[in-house]
């Protein structure tokens, strides 16, 4: 039922994508609009790929009982992939190919709709249903603003050069500084199509038409990248990139307390994660292994087998080797389940992180001033990574490559460990860097009092 003061409020559908990584900073968005009083749908495409995606989703609308949860049930896709292709992509062309039930679902929404914010992944599909309902359409790009350059303008360089890809050695995006061939993710530079690259192409084009671009950073880390998509120099006509970030974790995400950090010396332990779909070869889990109990470290690690986490079902000795895993209670804890990073990067026992650079770990990073060893598996995380070295809140090892690209061996892991714990200049600008990032979501900072406006344009 609604009353008559609904009216008076901005009323915003969001429609996420899928796997943990896209899902997170969408609940976080949706509570911080809520918060500041905008009323919120939020879209939530069934079914998810991972146990994570639907026990996270009970949780947030059990907490959030003023968000409206609207089902988005997904067709059969008619597409098959094949083996390398990753499932979190399949997922994301099944929801684009649901997409025509969209228009439906959004136009019997009340009171109506002030705006949709769809994730850049969906962005093809619902600008064009939007545009047709004429209501305005926003795109949150849950990585950073630097990666959204080379998304968005991946159509018109490399993305148009079908054949030619082996010859190029970097690509050069208008008013940045050229990206490394090494640096892009190598479905991109394969010829033929595939679910990553047709993906980029097709949503980095027509982000162009949508109302406006969200993104999860702010100012003091990508004040560049933001100023040049601002000013047309990498793409003429973008609407506007508005920084919102580094959006805060919410309550409900906490799980519960882990007594082994609190057992554990103030900024000694490393915590190593790759995030909610990264999955490591056994060898090189075993590797990692060897580096961790050589660097002489204390460390958490979280390990992951398989990418969907519901197909992770190997004990930690059958994957580790039961040896190794007795060596590693020396000095750290293993655990292969999901635990609330939030929780962990928050407690005073962390002193860095060894990470793959998903954007959503550096965001969570930077909130809590803990410096990162970045080791980058796929996707956009060496944009990110390269974020994180210049912003001089990380190191960045590249001879290591790509996760499968080659096995990194142990001593090499316990070196770079040793020198990411060692630098104290890196744990003094990880401190400022959080300093600033709570500058920019406090009273008056640059990413609130964009939120602010953008919300009273809605309320318009
Ligand atoms: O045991 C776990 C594992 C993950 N997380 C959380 O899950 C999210 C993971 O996100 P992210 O660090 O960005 O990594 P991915 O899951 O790999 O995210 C995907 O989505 C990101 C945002 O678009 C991209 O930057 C990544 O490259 C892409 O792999 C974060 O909020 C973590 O705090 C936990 O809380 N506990």
């Amino acid at each position: 039922m609604s009353s008559s003061s609904d009216h008076k409020l901005a009323h915003i559908a969001l429609l996420p994508s899928a796997g943990m990584g896209h899902l997170t900073p969408f609940f976080r968005l949706a509570a911080l609009l809520a918060d500041n009083n905008v009323k919120i749908t939020f879209i939530t495409p069934s079914p998810t790929v991972s146990l994570a995606e639907s026990q996270t989703l009970s949780r947030f609308f059990d907490s959030f009982p003023e968000i409206s949860r609207k089902q988005f049930h997904l067709l059969p896709i008619d597409y098959h992939p094949s083996n390398s292709e990753d499932p979190f992509y399949y997922h994301m062309e099944r929801i684009c190919q649901s997409s025509h039930l969209l228009s439906p679902l959004i136009s019997s929404l009340y009171p109506p709709l002030s705006a949709l914010i769809t994730d850049m992944s969906l962005a093809s599909p619902a600008i064009s249903i939007t545009q047709a309902l004429n209501l305005p359409n926003y795109v949150f790009f849950t990585s950073s603003a630097k990666m959204s350059t080379l998304f968005m303008s991946f159509h018109a360089t490399i993305g148009s050069k079908a054949t030619e890809t082996d010859e190029i050695e970097a690509i050069k995006i208008p008013g940045l500084e050229a990206i490394p061939r090494s640096w892009i993710p190598p479905p991109l530079l394969q010829d033929a199509k595939n679910l990553l690259k047709t993906y980029i192409l097709e949503n980095g084009k027509k982000m162009a038409e949508s109302s406006g671009i969200l993104v999860n950073t702010f100012e003091g880390i990508e004040r560049e990248s933001l100023r040049k998509l601002n000013d047309g120099e990498v793409i003429k006509g973008l609407p506007p990139v508005i920084a919102i970030g580094p959006l805060a974790p919410c309550e409900f995400e906490k799980i519960q307390p882990l007594a082994w950090l609190d057992e554990q010396p103030n900024g000694s332990v490393v915590y190593v994660s790759f995030g909610s779909r990264t999955a490591m070869s056994r060898e090189q889990l075993r590797e990692l292994g060897e580096g961790l109990a050589r660097s002489g470290h204390r460390f958490l690690w979280l390990v992951k087998n398989k990418k969907v986490d519901r197909e992770d079902e190997e004990e930690l000795d059958q994957i580790i080797g039961s040896g190794l895993i007795e060596r590693l209670k020396e000095k750290g804890l293993v655990v292969k389940y999901w635990l609330n990073q939030e929780d962990i990067l928050s407690h005073p026992a962390v002193g860095g992180f060894l990470s793959h650079c998903g954007w959503n770990s550096v965001t969570e990073a930077i909130r809590n001033g803990v410096r990162i060893l970045a080791w980058p598996q796929h996707g956009d995380q060496k944009i990110n990574a390269d974020i994180v070295e210049k912003i001089g809140l990380g190191t960045w090892e590249k001879s290591w490559g790509w996760g499968e690209e080659m096995v990194v061996n142990g001593t090499d892991i316990a070196e770079n460990i040793k020198k990411m714990m060692g630098n104290e200049s890196l744990r003094l600008q990880a401190k400022q860097i959080r300093e600033q990032a709570r500058t920019a979501v406090g009273i008056d900072g640059s990413s609130r009092k964009a939120l602010l406006e953008l919300i009273e344009i809605w309320q318009n």
